[in-house]
C-alpha cells in the first residue's frame, strides 16, 4: 500500500475528504453545527476557556459559530486566525466582536482586515488563548490531524513542541471526515481531541 506520508497519497485524501463534506446539504450542514455545538458545550477546555478562537467555515467545513452567542452571553472574548501579512504562513489571533471590520483572504475566507489585525491592542499570540478550536480536512481515532495543507497552525503553534504553559487545542470536523489512520509528521501538534456532531475522540496520553 501506498504511504499516506507521500505527497501524492495525502493531496488525494485531503481532496477526498474535502469532497465529501462539501457534498452534505444544507440541512445536514445546519443539523450537524448544532450537534457538534452541543458536545462542544459538554468539553471543560470550552466551559473553562475565557479567550478562545474558532474559525469561519468555508468550503463544506462544519460550522462552529452556533456558539458565538453561548461565549457572548459568557464574556468568553473570541479570536478568528488572520494570514499574518508578509511573513512565513502563520497566523494570528485577532479580536472578533460586532466591531471588527471584515474582508476576504486570498482564499476567500473572512477575517479581521489588516489595519485592524496590526494593532497590537487587537490581537493575541496564540500562547495567551486557553482553547483554540481547529478547523481539519481529516482525522482519525487517536486524534491525528490532517488540515488544508498550508502548515499554518502547526507553524503557529510550534512553540508547544518545546513544553511550557500551553493553549488547549480541540479540533472540530464532520464525523464523515474521520479515516482509519493519518500519518503523525514530524511538526504536528498534538490536538486533546477532535469533536465532531457525532462523537468526542480524545487523544491518548502522551507517555513521559
Ligand atoms: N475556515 C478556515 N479558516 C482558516 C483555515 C482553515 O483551515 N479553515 N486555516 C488553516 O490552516 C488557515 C488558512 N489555511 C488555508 C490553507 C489552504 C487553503 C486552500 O484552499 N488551498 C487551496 C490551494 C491554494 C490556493 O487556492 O491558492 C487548495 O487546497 O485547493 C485555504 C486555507 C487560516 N484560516
Ligand atoms: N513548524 C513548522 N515550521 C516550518 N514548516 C512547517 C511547520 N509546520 C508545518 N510546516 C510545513 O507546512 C507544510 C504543510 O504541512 P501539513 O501538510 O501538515 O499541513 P496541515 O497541517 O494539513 O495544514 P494547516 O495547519 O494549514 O491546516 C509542510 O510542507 C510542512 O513542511
Amino acid at each position: 500500500m501506498q504511504s499516506l506520508h507521500d505527497p501524492d497519497a495525502k493531496r488525494a485524501l485531503r481532496r477526498q475528504l474535502r469532497r465529501k463534506r462539501s457534498a452534505l446539504s444544507r440541512d445536514e450542514q445546519r443539523q450537524a453545527a448544532l450537534d457538534l455545538c452541543l458536545n462542544l458545550k459538554h468539553l471543560p477546555e470550552i466551559q473553562r476557556a475565557r479567550r478562545i478562537s474558532l474559525y469561519l467555515p468555508v468550503n463544506g467545513e462544519i460550522d462552529p459559530t452556533p456558539l458565538l452567542s453561548w461565549f457572548q452571553k459568557r464574556n468568553v472574548a473570541v479570536y478568528l486566525p488572520v494570514l499574518r501579512p508578509l511573513s512565513d504562513n502563520s497566523l494570528w489571533f485577532v479580536a472578533y466582536h460586532a466591531r471588527t471590520p471584515m474582508v476576504k483572504n486570498r482564499f476567500g475566507i473572512l477575517e479581521p482586515d489588516t489595519r485592524f489585525a496590526a494593532q497590537r491592542r487587537n490581537r493575541l499570540p496564540a500562547w495567551a488563548l486557553d482553547t483554540l478550536i481547529v478547523p481539519l480536512v481529516g482525522f482519525d481515532g487517536h486524534a491525528n490531524r490532517m488540515g488544508m495543507g498550508g502548515g499554518f497552525y502547526d507553524r503557529s503553534l510550534a512553540f508547544m513542541r518545546r513544553g511550557g504553559p500551553a493553549p488547549n487545542l480541540i479540533g472540530v470536523a464532520h464525523a464523515c471526515q474521520q479515516v482509519e489512520a493519518l500519518p503523525v509528521e514530524p511538526w504536528d501538534v498534538p490536538l486533546s481531541a477532535v469533536v465532531s456532531d457525532e462523537a468526542v475522540v480524545r487523544a491518548s496520553k502522551k507517555k513521559s
